[in-house]
């Protein structure tokens, strides 16, 4: 048996600019998805995953034709929630070439499609489990590059390196088309509110994808973040934490402009920026989940968690360390 963790992210900037190969900034932070992978000798795969609720159901599955989910749920449903953990099995298959089974069991205290990378966490390290029951260990660029493989498969070839390099290799990471690397870990006081919800990655990068293609405007807003991003590198080294806040602020403004920011979401940017906050703004795809603020007080933490429609509201601390071996 074997048993790996990746940590989740959230973005300081960048966020769906980053897919059309713009720059973005984003940091690993210490909330996990744990993942144990036991090689089957029937070659079947089953699936645990506890926290796998989604519209208010659990799943257990596998993923024989005949071994499909005992849910009263649409076939949709079921595969929207386990389509990340089939693909990056299918990542695992392709290192070895076997047609191996697993039972796999997933435990994440990461919220599902909030914004903070919980599908780049579970693909990371659903993969190294996985390679490793198999007993080859892979490098962390590989690592990352599979994982980013898992994701692209899913958000049908619309997804960024972003996300899965961050898990795989921890600490903060800049990302800009191919070319993804560790950078500074800014020392910078970051405050998450979570409003319960949910978005789809796929869906919303769609969006995007959409509007961008129909105008030109959200074509310029797009580069208009990049431009955001490079200024919000050059404060980070600064470490101007005025300017980070006001051109996080500046970011979330881009988001709205391409329609992936929520009636909640602004809810929660504008009380963290009424209690004080330096900047806020939401993190990953958006469409609900969670906003990232900057607050060296307690206040905007303290805020957030008054705020209705906010359902919990916590300090990061940044994860250093990417995947772990457990066991
Ligand atoms: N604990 C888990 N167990 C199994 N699958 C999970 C788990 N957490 C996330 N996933 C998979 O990831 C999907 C959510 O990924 P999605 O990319 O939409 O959101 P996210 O990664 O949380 O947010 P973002 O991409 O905006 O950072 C779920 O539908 C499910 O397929
Ligand atoms: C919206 C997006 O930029 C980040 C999701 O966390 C999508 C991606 O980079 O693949
Ligand atoms: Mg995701």
């Amino acid at each position: 048996m074997t048993r790996s963790s990746a940590p989740g992210k959230v973005y300081l900037f960048g966020e769906h600019a980053v897919v059309y190969d713009e720059p973005a900034v984003l940091c690993a932070i210490e909330r996990r998805a744990q993942v144990e992978v036991e090689q089957r000798s029937d070659g079947k795969l089953r699936v645990h995953a506890e926290d796998l609720s989604l519209d208010g159901f659990t799943v257990e599955y596998g993923a024989a034709a005949d071994d499909r989910p005992d849910v009263d749920v649409s076939e949709s449903l079921v595969t929207a929630a386990t389509q990340y953990v089939d693909s990056a099995i299918e990542q695992v298959r392709d290192v070895t070439g076997d047609e191996v089974g697993f039972d796999v069991t997933i435990e994440s205290d990461i919220p599902l499609g909030a914004g903070l990378g919980s599908s780049a966490a579970v693909a990371v390290a659903a993969i190294d489990a996985g390679t490793r029951a198999l007993g080859t260990t892979l490098e962390s660029d590989e690592l990352a590059d599979r994982a980013y493989r898992t994701e692209y498969e899913v958000q049908e070839g619309q997804a960024s390196r972003a996300d899965t390099f961050c898990s795989a290799t921890g600490g903060a990471v800049r990302v800009e088309g191919d070319d993804c690397r560790p950078t500074e870990s800014p020392d910078v006081p970051i405050v998450i509110g979570f409003d319960g919800g949910a978005g789809d990655t796929g869906e919303l990068v769609s969006g995007v994808r959409s509007l961008r293609e129909e105008y030109d405007f959200a074509a310029d807003t797009v580069e208009a973040i990049g431009d955001v991003v490079r200024n919000g590198e050059e404060a980070l080294v600064d470490d101007d934490l005025e300017e980070v806040g006001d051109l996080m602020n500046f970011n979330h403004g881009l988001l709205s402009a391409l329609g992936v920011s929520s009636r909640s979401l602004d809810t929660m940017v504008w009380a963290a920026r009424d209690a004080g906050a330096l900047g806020a703004k939401l993190t990953g795809a958006g469409g609900g989940g969670c906003i990232v603020a900057l607050d060296p007080t307690p206040e905007a933490e303290t805020a957030l968690s008054f705020t209705p429609g906010c359902q919990e509201a916590f300090r990061a601390e940044l994860a250093e360390t990417g995947v772990k071996r457990l066991e």
